[in-house]
């Protein structure tokens, strides 16, 4: 693309050198995944009624607290941090308080959640992917971590708090702040640095919608994914707050692509031993090959080329997808329902090849109403499977139709089943939209559902929308779609979820 000779020289000269430097194996990858202000908020749930009440953020209002990420004003983040928990960390199976160790404030993730959910990004995922070497991951979310001026965290390797665990993701939110270099060394003594101080404020781009509308992505978030065994420290905050998402990167040791263990090192040993591991790597790194890449001056602040997925991966991934629905044909109802079940977590969260338009990477707008059209690969097979067993199977749009499910709502928001946050809690019509979608993202969230009651597999398309297509009606990205073994209706009393 009309490079200069010279240039390209001292790309690709970096570029070998790189591979040098990580030619044994890759520890890390970073990028940038749009922050959208459609799904930019987060709910807070204060740990203690009293904070809350006190808290200048809250304004009056008990839990829980919607919290804007493009809005993250000062008055917002002292009252986050006020109301916050102070973070511990692990030594063996304790939980230790020392602010040598690590000074922050934290919100679990079951008293947090969040509407931006970064694996609805493809190329996050494929990135995980390839570092993972090849393998589908699900994430749990971890943490809400919130660090004021002097907050920092010393050097650690991150607890495997479930068997599946194999790497950690950070994801930085928009906020103003100095410091706060979270700072990776492997056991080679390899160190890459991610300062997103500068890049926290950067502008997204929205590049399919054009204008400045609510859909459109107003900054970005930074991102890191590393290994379970890579040292890491985050640097003192020298000024402002920085506001950090953590997830545990899992790997269902049941996939039959992957060996017994779900260990990082396990993993991490096989991804080495593979005699593909090398072209996987030059993969992996091949989205630095377009930019300079300074070492210490982080992997996330390079831009990344759009990734072709070759013919291979596409045959890879059509071919997991007959083989699924033969087995959905094949099998009883009950080795069905466990097949579901674990396909309902690789497919939640993981990726296939065949499936780059998952996970809303594909945001658009269609004047499609018939959505099964809209489907492809895994999840076109798997509708028609089960529609064939008598399945009952329908697409329901976030915004739109979450309506129809009533109580059902209530199911999900809220910490305690017994106490939920009632919708007609909610404030405004805004918060009560908030609302409707994050429960939806809770509910998708939960890693043990009731696995008698409704499956959901996948986010696709959806919301009736006011945009495009003149003449008739269009519809917006996101829609998740559910297979039921009882009908789906529209009655209010239809609590089955
Ligand atoms: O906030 C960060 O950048 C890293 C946080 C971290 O290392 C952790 O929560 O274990
Ligand atoms: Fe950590």
């Amino acid at each position: 693309m009309g490079e200069e000779p010279e240039q390209m020289e001292e790309r690709v000269v970096e570029f070998r050198k790189i591979l040098e430097d990580y030619s044994a194996e890759a520890f890390c990858v970073g990028g940038q995944v749009p922050l959208r202000k459609k799904f930019s908020k987060i709910v807070c749930w204060p740990a203690v009624a009293e904070v809350a009440a006190k808290s200048p953020a809250t304004e009056g209002r008990s839990s829980p607290w919607v919290i804007n990420l493009l809005e993250c004003t000062e008055k917002v983040l002292a009252g986050l941090q006020s109301a916050g928990s102070p973070s511990p960390f692990g030594r063996g199976s304790e939980k230790v308080f020392d602010e040598r160790v690590r000074k922050a404030v934290e919100f679990p993730a079951e008293r947090m959640a969040s509407q931006f959910v970064p694996v609805f990004n493809a190329e996050f995922c494929s990135r995980i992917q390839r570092l993972l070497g090849g393998r589908s991951f699900f994430l749990q979310p971890h943490k809400l971590n919130v660090y004021g001026e002097g907050a920092h965290f010393a050097k650690h390797k991150d607890t495997i708090r479930d068997p599946r665990m194999v790497a950690s993701v950070v994801v930085c939110c928009p906020t103003s702040f100095e410091g706060g270099v979270l700072s990776l060394v492997d056991n080679r003594g390899i160190q890459i640095d991610f300062d997103w101080s500068q890049s926290a404020l950067t502008p997204g781009n929205n590049p399919d919608r054009g204008s400045a509308d609510a859909g459109g992505a107003d900054r970005v978030m930074n991102w890191a994914c590393f290994f379970c065994d890579v040292d890491h420290e985050v640097s003192p905050v020298t000024k402002g707050t920085r506001l950090t998402l953590t997830y545990d990167v899992c790997i269902d040791s049941t996939d039959s692509e992957r060996g017994d263990s779900g260990s990082g090192g396990v993993v991490k040993a096989e991804v080495e031993q593979d005699s593909k591991a090398q072209k996987r790597l030059a993969e992996s790194l091949g989205f630095l090959s377009g930019s300079r890449l300074k070492r210490r001056r982080g992997v996330e602040e390079q831009k990344s080329e759009v990734e072709q997925k070759s013919e291979v991966e596409q045959g890879k991934g059509n071919e997991v997808a007959s083989q699924i629905a033969s087995k959905v044909e094949s099998r009883s109802e009950e080795q069905l329902l466990t097949l579901l079940d674990k396909l309902n977590g690789a497919h939640r969260y993981g990726y296939y090849p065949a499936h780059d338009y998952a996970f809303g990477a594909t945001d658009t707008w269609t004047g499609e109403r018939d959505w099964e059209s809209q489907l492809k690969g895994v999840d076109l097979q798997l509708h028609r499977a089960l529609m064939k067993r008598g399945w009952v199977a329908k697409l329901f749009a976030l915004y739109a139709e979450l309506d129809l499910y009533g109580p059902a709502i209530h199911f999900n928001v809220g910490l305690d089943p017994e106490d939920p946050v009632s919708m007609e809690d909610a404030i405004d019509s805004e918060e009560l939209e908030t609302l409707r979608s994050i429960t939806e993202l809770r509910m998708i969230n939960t890693p043990q559902r009731d696995p008698s009651a409704i499956y959901v597999y996948s986010f696709w398309y959806g919301s009736t929308g006011n945009e495009p297509f003149e003449g008739h009606d269009s519809y917006y990205a996101r829609t998740v779609l559910v297979f039921s073994k009882s009908p789906i209706t529209n009655d209010r009393d239809h609590t089955t979820l």
